[in-house]
């Protein structure tokens, strides 16, 4: 069963459609990531799972049973917000605790937990801390602990990450990913940044403009984006119009290239994505296009080399080869290198 569901959900504000028609099953233990860029309802959606927002139509369901209804503190699950929002007169302790002491458990118990806890976000000994003497990541890791402690079944995680610095913010992910696999807890994270969210989640949900555009694994959005706002917000892309003449077979440059894809009409108008890291440099007789390198930059793992080609479209190609500027080259794309997506109406 599903732990939680949305069922044709929108949401309006005064005269902006927040949300249109949402829908979307998260199973238990699953870490869902929604996707996409600022003010795409993110947080709206977030929100309205939690609680802390009512739908202006449509259902949201925990374990099958319709809660609307529910205020926020009666669903069984709990929110990390961005900023860590933890209790600035209270130690690391009593902040972990707090929840514990709201529900009466008993004190022993609570000393149990707080120290798993502590334990479990790598801040054995911290417990006489105040607030106040902790880093910016050590905080956030608090307020993840104190947000755990009452063990929900969802967590719900707003941008946690957002204010650390990257290589913290790096590390952070990992062990949240960890985290949430040892505990077996729902994590549903949202964020703007697409390469957090291809490393933390099972299933990414790309949003715009309020509506979902695609729900997948990392590999399914970045390989198989559904259309061109995908394909441009996950990663680089080189993105052309093309035609699809029949399955397996698709023109563009002028050029008929195999493919993988079908299922799409015979001479259906289509875009192409080809991925950086999935084209050639080949000898110029070699390639299936040909054109002259415009510019090299080095990027540390791999060369930015881009080449325009004989019809003067421009294409970007990640090599760890590098090649020289004006040089004539040959690009090779390979079938399974090409992703057709429907056009944008
Ligand atoms: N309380 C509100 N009143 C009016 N409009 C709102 C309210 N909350 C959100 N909105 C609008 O709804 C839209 C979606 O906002 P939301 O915060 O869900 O986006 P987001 O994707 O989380 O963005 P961000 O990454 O910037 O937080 C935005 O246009 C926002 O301005």
């Amino acid at each position: 069963m599903n732990i939680i569901e949305l069922k044709g959900v929108s949401k309006r504000f005064a005269e902006k459609d927040a949300l249109v028609d949402i829908n979307l099953s998260i199973r238990p233990k699953e870490f869902v990531t929604l996707l996409g860029p600022s003010g795409c309802g993110k947080t709206t959606t977030l929100r309205i799972i939690g609680g802390f927002e009512q739908p202006t139509n449509g259902d949201v369901y925990f374990e099958g049973r319709r809660i609307n209804h529910l205020p926020p503190y009666q669903r069984q699950l709990n929110t990390v917000f961005q900023k860590y929002a933890l209790f600035p007169h209270l130690n690391v302790y009593e902040n972990i605790a707090f929840g514990l002491n709201i529900k009466k458990a008993a004190q022993k118990d609570i000393a149990k937990k707080v120290a798993y806890m502590l334990q479990l976000v790598n801040l054995e000994g911290f417990e006489k801390r105040k607030i106040h003497s902790l880093s910016g990541g050590q905080q956030q890791r608090i307020a993840i602990a104190r947000a755990l402690v009452c063990e929900p079944k969802v967590l719900l995680l707003d941008e946690p990450l957002g204010a650390l610095d990257l290589k913290l913010r790096k590390e952070m992910q990992l062990e949240l990913k960890k985290m949430q696999q040892q505990l077996g807890i729902t994590f549903i994270y949202v964020t703007h940044d697409q390469e957090e969210a291809l490393t933390m989640s099972d299933r990414v949900v790309v949003m715009s403009d309020g509506e979902i555009q695609q729900i997948g694994t990392p590999e399914d959005i970045y390989n198989e984006p559904v259309n061109q706002f995908v394909a441009d917000f996950i990663g680089e892309g080189n993105i052309l119009k093309g035609i699809m003449l029949e399955d397996y077979r698709v023109k563009f440059e002028e050029q008929i290239f195999p493919c993988i894809d079908k299922g799409f009409g015979n001479n259906e108008a289509v875009e192409v994505l080809v991925r950086p890291e999935d084209i050639q440099i080949v000898d110029p007789e070699r390639g299936m296009l040909r054109g002259i390198v415009e510019s090299v930059v080095f990027k540390g793992v791999h060369y930015e080399i881009m080449v325009r080609d004989e019809s003067g479209t421009h294409w970007m190609i990640h090599s760890i080869h590098m090649a020289k500027n004006g040089e004539a080259v040959g690009l090779k794309i390979l079938p399974d290198a090409i992703h057709i997506m429907k056009k944008a109406v």
